[in-house]
């Protein structure tokens, strides 16, 4: 059965742009979900092998709706992870110009982006919020839309045959969008020596240095977290979880390490894969958090253990 993979779409959506550069997704059938979490359901009913999912701007931040649907429900795991450039375009219907906008659609991290031009050039214009930034766009074609132009990739304004008003209008150059591959549990991708492995903490009890005693775990094996983030549990005000990118892999002696001493303060952890970087970035690991180091302690340790 040839494989099939969902992505947050409709199609032209920065999360699209990132299957397409997953070599094994770009001729396998693709599925547009209308939500991050339909996305992520397909990948739970096994409808689909795996699914994209936006998950990190270098400019807005965390994409709540992917860390919360990530954190909870059947358990999932990233296998791979892509980085998009973002460029985004003021696209509208043929004749408009930009004094003539009143309402303007596109995804909340994509207007977030670009709100320094929004109140430079169209101050007055209502936002819309929309389900992605291709989904606004292609509301454009409807007789009945409620809004006269959206912001969206340069390609989705193309394919949609939209006018573009004005091209590169996000606050900060060289803006990046981070998207993970997500399955259904199973065997790891191997380690290739610049890995990350991602996990949800839920904040033992709260005390006194509750977050020190889950970061003091990472920081005594020599691990680097590459993101941490708290999120509300949604249970009641004041419960969180972390959401907590490391660099290395679980077969790595140190991130096994930690991770089994936060599984002794916090059971509830969530392991959410280890998978290769998309910078292909190393980080370099000081001698005594090598594996040889810690299969050396433990050996020393049995050592003494087994005397007669
Ligand atoms: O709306 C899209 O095109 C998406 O792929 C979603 C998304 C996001 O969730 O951050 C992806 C990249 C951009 O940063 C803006 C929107």
């Amino acid at each position: 059965m040839r494989p099939t993979y969902a992505y947050l779409g409709p199609e032209g959506t920065f999360t699209e742009a990132a299957l397409l550069q997953v070599p094994e997704a770009a001729d396998a059938e693709r599925i547009p979900a209308a939500s991050v979490s339909s996305a992520l359901e397909l990948v739970r009913t096994g409808q689909v092998r795996a699914a994209m999912v936006p998950i990190e701007n270098s400019v807005e931040g965390g994409v709540s709706a992917t860390l919360d649907s990530i954190a909870t429900g059947d358990p999932l795991m990233i296998i791979g992870e892509q980085l998009v450039p973002i460029r985004f375009v003021l696209a509208a219907r043929h004749g408009l110009e930009l004094g003539d906008l009143k309402r303007v659609s596109t995804h909340g991290h994509a207007w977030a982006q670009c709100r320094g031009w929004s109140s430079a050039n169209i101050p007055l214009t209502e936002y819309i919020p929309a389900a992605s930034t291709a989904a606004a766009a292609a509301g454009l074609l409807d007789d009945s839309c409620s809004y006269d132009a959206a912001i969206c990739a340069p390609l989705a304004a193309e394919q949609l045959g939209l006018d573009v008003l004005a091209d590169n209008i996000g606050d900060v150059e060289d803006a990046v969008t981070r998207f993970i591959l997500v399955s259904r549990p199973g065997a790891l991708p191997e380690a290739t020596g610049s890995d990350k492995t991602t996990l949800v903490v839920p904040l033992p009890d709260d005390h006194p240095g509750a977050l020190m005693g889950i970061l003091e775990q990472f920081a005594t094996r020599g691990v680097n977290l590459s993101r941490i983030e708290s999120r509300p549990t949604g249970q009641f005000l004041g419960d969180y979880f972390f959401s907590i990118d490391a660099d290395g892999h679980l077969t790595d002696e140190r991130i096994a390490d930690a991770i089994r001493g936060l599984h002794r303060i916090s059971p509830g952890l969530r392991f959410l894969g280890s998978y290769p970087r998309a910078d292909q970035r190393s980080y370099g690991v000081p001698e005594h958090h090598q594996d040889k180091a810690f299969r050396d302690a433990h050996e020393w340790v049995r050592g003494i253990l087994d005397r007669e």
